[in-house]
């Protein structure tokens, strides 16, 4: 089993456990009895060639399936679309390409029609690669296939580029997403840095969780004020926007500012008048904030406080996610992908995979659907990354909401001598 979670109070419960992936002694299935289909819906991820590669040769080479359908365009491609075989000839080289060769959606989620199809084409395991959204619309099949008593097997692999599903350490392509982010602020830091009064602002993606925006600021180093989703801002006034950009110039000569795609969306859609419209699959669709925050910053310190600013704004959103998978992530697509087909294999259902704790587990779907994963404002994370940029935090100590974090470590743990003391 694998623990849920590793560092827990002394006087703590021990938590949950989930099974750990890999390769059973006895597989539920034979091989010439499995019919397996891919789908894959929801935005792009670095890596999902990949794991649907890895689908494909781990069924066939490790258990000898050699009937795998690609259902195309997302979870309405299974009642509006015809299928591909996929062989390992046909996916060959594929993770070599950004993407998906399966097409992707959003929306068209219909439980009775996929299942009715599932059944029809006499499917009986069904790996189903997507976010959040997915992950939901996966237990809702796993609900119904076993309501109707039938023998299928239903996996989830979770793909996110926001990193914004809990339970699992972090998601495929994420890392991917994170260095190719840096390339973005490492050209908007070289463009400022050459000009007087140069303001780089490069928007990344991250709708309701700012981890790209975050992790891209700790690793680039020439950031110097990064906006998230997760904290308020304000642009006015003492502690403000206006007034750090302006100090910062004052002091460097340049700054450089990263923005999630979800920071701010309150004060955007309050300056716009703006209404809330959704996508297709529900979510919901997001203002600009990266030349709004740019117009508004240079209209003040051009026309309020008379200076000459150059402003650079970058936005390389769709280029992020657009990119085939680094090397460490299409390891990992590999082991998901894997973990997924001995899980399904095995006979297992209405499981997601992914790495808990470093060991990939087989965990319930509705586990990773039951809330968002979002940076924590009270976590060690975010205060590194005030650290780091010494930018403001825009929050009074006695606004931040107290949770549960581990930061006192187990109280009946060893306890180190401290300098200077004469006990441990
Ligand atoms: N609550 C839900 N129940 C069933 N299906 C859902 C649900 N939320 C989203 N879906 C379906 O999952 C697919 C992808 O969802 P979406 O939110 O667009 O992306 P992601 O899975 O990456 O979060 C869409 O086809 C959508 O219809
Ligand atoms: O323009 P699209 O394709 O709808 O995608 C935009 C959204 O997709 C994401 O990249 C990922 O969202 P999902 O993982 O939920 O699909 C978000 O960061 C972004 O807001
Ligand atoms: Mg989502």
């Amino acid at each position: 089993m694998v623990a849920k979670k590793i560092v827990v109070q002394g006087s703590g419960d021990r938590g949950i456990y989930y099974r750990r992936a890999g390769p059973r002694e006895r597989v539920y299935f034979k091989s010439d009895e499995v019919r397996a289909c891919i789908v894959t819906c929801g935005g792009l991820c670095p890596g999902i060639n990949t794991v649907i590669r890895e689908i494909v040769y781990g069924l066939n080479y490790m258990y000898g399936v050699d009937d795998i359908l690609g259902i195309q365009g997302g979870y309405r491609g299974f009642y509006s679309k015809n299928t591909i075989n996929l062989t390992p000839k046909v996916v060959n080289d594929i993770h070599k390409r950004g993407g998906t060769l399966l097409q992707t959606s959003r929306g068209g989620h219909d439980t009775q029609k996929i299942v009715d199809n599932i059944q029809d084409r006499m499917i009986n395991q069904v790996y189903i690669i997507g976010g959040d959204g997915t992950q939901r619309g996966a237990a809702l099949i796993a609900k119904e296939v076993e309501r109707r008593g039938l023998q299928v097997s239903v996996a989830g692999i979770p793909k996110t580029i926001d990193n914004d599903i809990v339970v699992i350490d972090k998601s495929f392509g994420f890392d991917t997403a994170v260095e190719e982010a840096q390339r973005a602020i490492n050209a908007a830091h070289v463009e400022v840095e050459s000009v007087e009064n140069g303001i780089g602002i490069v928007k990344l993606m991250g709708r309701y969780s700012g981890f790209i925006a975050v992790f891209a600021t700790l690793a680039s180093r020439d950031v110097d004020c990064c906006l998230i989703p997760e904290s308020p801002f304000y642009l006015e006034g003492h502690g403000g926007l206006f007034q750090f950009v302006e100090k910062r110039l004052k002091e460097h000569g340049h700054i450089v500012i990263v923005v999630a795609e979800g920071a701010g969306q309150d004060y955007v859609a309050q300056s716009m008048n703006a209404t809330v419209e959704k996508d297709a699959s529900g979510n919901k669709l997001l203002l600009d904030v990266g030349p709004w925050l740019s117009q508004q910053i240079k209209d003040h310190l051009t026309k309020v406080r008379k200076m000459t600013v150059n402003m650079k704004y970058i936005d390389p959103t769709y280029m992020v996610r657009a990119i085939p998978s680094n090397a460490s992530d299409n390891i990992y697509c590999t082991l998901l992908a894997h973990s997924a087909v001995h899980g399904a294999m095995a006979g297992f259902t209405g499981f997601t995979v992914g790495p808990v704790n470093n060991r990939h587990a087989y965990i319930p779907i509705s586990h990773v659907t039951e809330r968002t994963n979002t940076v924590k404002l009270t976590d060690r994370m975010w205060a590194r990354l005030l650290a780091s940029t010494n930018q403001p935090s825009f929050i009074h100590n006695d606004e931040l909401i107290k949770e549960d974090v581990d930061l006192n470590g187990a109280a009946d743990a060893v306890d180190y001598k401290k300098i200077g003391s004469t006990s441990t």
